[in-house]
């Protein structure tokens, strides 16, 4: 019976490896689930699960509707897409970091405080994939940006004289290195998150409890054995 199944929407790209191991170490044997083949959704009918696979960006929309009743998806992609969704479980993996960078020969000055001067910045143009987290953190500071949306290439914007400044995501920094930009302020940090159905929470609630609280033990034991 259908209702006896979970759907679960995983993200190609970089969470995907990490995703599936997760899955595989608490019993959902998904190895064979990868993106050098074409296909898009998997049935593990031993553990009754199909497994989607979705743009990362996407996997709150299909959260949102009921297409999947639970995503693995970035905390910066969720707090993008803003969907109604539930968020259950922080997974620990995915780490990145929210910034604004600016061009090395125009970050502003530095106030007392060590941090640097924003103010100059109100009204200015921000390159992002990111416009409502733009938004909201230049709002937060009293502050209107003029958002770019992008998709790709962010720290390309500001060296073409597209954007003054980029909200980006950074993990290691190469790339804000290599294209000469700088971090002028940290806005929050981000890892991947597991996401559920309003309704399928609901109406699937002990077969989601069950699997949330043993990806928890799971997530648990790993951070314990560091
Ligand atoms: N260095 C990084 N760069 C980008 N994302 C990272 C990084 N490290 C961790 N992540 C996490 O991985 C998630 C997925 O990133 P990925 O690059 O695979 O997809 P995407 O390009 O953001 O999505 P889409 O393909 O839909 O545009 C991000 O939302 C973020 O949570
Ligand atoms: O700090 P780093 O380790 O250099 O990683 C940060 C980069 O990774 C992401 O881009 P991604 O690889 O997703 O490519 P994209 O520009 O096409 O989105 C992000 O948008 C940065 O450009």
């Amino acid at each position: 019976m259908e209702r006896d199944f979970l759907t679960i929407a995983l993200p190609k790209g970089k969470l995907l490896v990490d995703s599936i191991q997760l899955l595989s170490r608490i019993g959902i044997e998904c190895s064979h689930v990868n993106e050098e083949s074409r296909k898009l959704f998997y049935n593990l009918p031993d553990s009754k699960i199909k497994i989607i696979i979705c743009r990362a960006t996407d996997i709150p929309t299909f959260v949102e509707y009921g297409a999947a009743d639970l995503g693995i998806v970035g905390k910066d992609t969720l707090l993008e897409e803003n969907k109604d969704v539930a968020e259950l479980l922080d997974l620990r993996f995915g780490f990145c970091r929210f910034v604004v960078a600016m061009p090395e020969a125009s970050v502003p000055p530095k106030l007392s405080n060590g941090e640097y001067d924003l103010s100059g910045l109100n009204h200015q143009r921000v390159a992002t994939k990111f416009p409502r987290v733009a938004e909201t953190y230049f709002s937060g500071l009293g502050m209107q940006v003029s958002p770019i949306k992008l998709h790709g290439n962010i720290e390309l914007a500001p060296c073409v004289d597209l954007a003054e400044m980029i909200v980006d995501i950074v993990s290691t920094g190469k790339t804000l290195r290599e294209n000469h930009l700088v971090e002028v302020a940290p806005i929050l940090e981000a890892t991947s998150r597991l996401i559920a159905n309003r309704v399928a929470y609901r109406m699937k609630y002990e077969r989601i409890r069950d699997l949330v609280e043993r990806l928890r033990e799971e997530i648990q034991a790993d951070v314990s054995a560091k």
